[in-house]
């Protein structure tokens, strides 16, 4: 079976460096003119898959935006993921998972394997109880070929204060992260299926990022002030790797689809020229 890295990084060829999040915000959706409600959730999430789900490489619905109008909302993110995979995008849902280790079985359970109705090709997960705690979640990835996006150093503010903190041996916590995550992507080929979130908002941090040899998730960009240009200062020397997320900035250009068509080549074209992936004349990428 084909891995998880195996397929983000053709995609990332194929579509471009790019993920775009479906974030349904209750302005967003008062923006587009529709109710705050699960009809207003279902005709946006529709409007956005079928505008960007046969171009765009990742697609990232955001988990609380559909639980919070309960199971009928969960209805909705499950049709949405099975819509977005048949129109060729890889799924990661943004749902940051994390736990002991047997409660992390179920979630990779319903997340990662192929019989569960929310079964995406990978999800965000959280290493704050401990990075071992997540291996449920990387065994059952592994088996299905899925991925796992773990938090490193989120775009938030408030992330600095545990994430950059040293550990015993001088690390920060987030250091340990990258370093356990690297261990696990050793030898994958093209690209590990064990990625990092990074924000596009951290500055130059000092973090070593060049052993991770796995997807690196940089959201922040737009409405929380990353813009393209970051991500050199960001990533330095691991810019290959970088997948670029907007949510709102690509969102608030619709519910038009060819305007969020418009928005999303825009800040991909930024993307490419930040992250030197050029598109050539056949419509491959070349990274530099
Ligand atoms: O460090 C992180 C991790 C995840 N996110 C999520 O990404 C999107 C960002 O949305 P924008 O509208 O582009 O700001 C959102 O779902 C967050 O939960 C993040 O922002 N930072």
């Amino acid at each position: 079976m084909e891995s998880f890295g195996a397929r983000l990084h053709r995609a990332m060829r194929e579509r471009g460096p790019l993920c775009v999040g479906i974030d349904p915000h209750p302005g967003l959706l008062a923006r587009w003119g529709l109710p705050d409600d699960v009809s207003g959730l279902d005709r946006f999430t529709r409007t956005v898959t079928e505008a960007l789900g046969d171009r765009v490489a990742v697609v990232k619905p955001q988990s609380a935006f559909f639980e919070r109008y309960g199971s009928r909302g969960v209805a909705v993110l499950e049709s949405t993921i099975r819509q977005l995979r048949e129109a060729g995008a890889l799924v990661l849902l943004d749902v940051k998972r994390g736990d002991i280790g047997s409660t992390v079985a179920a979630y990779a359970d319903a997340y990662l394997d192929p019989s569960s109705p929310l079964y995406v090709d990978a999800v965000t997960a959280s290493p704050y109880l401990g990075v071992g705690s997540l291996a449920p979640m990387f065994d059952t990835a592994a088996r299905h070929g899925g991925g796992v996006f773990v938090l490193a150093l989120t775009s938030n503010p408030e992330g600095g204060a545990v994430q950059r903190a040293r550990s015993a041996d001088g690390r920060t916590v987030a250091q340990t992260v990258i370093d356990e995550i690297a261990q696990l992507n050793a030898g994958a080929e093209p690209l590990g299926s064990v990625g990092l979130v990074v924000g596009a908002t951290i500055g130059d941090t000092g973090h070593d990022l060049s052993r991770v040899h796995g997807p690196l998730l940089a959201p922040g960009l737009g409405a929380q002030g990353g813009t393209a240009a970051d991500l050199r200062t960001v990533f330095g020397s691991a810019l290959s790797a970088v997948l670029p997320s907007y949510s709102r900035q690509v969102l608030s250009a619709g519910p038009d689809p060819a305007a969020l068509r418009v928005a999303a080549e825009q800040v991909l074209t930024d993307c490419r020229r930040a992250l030197g992936a050029e598109k050539l004349t056949d419509g491959s990428v070349t990274t530099r």
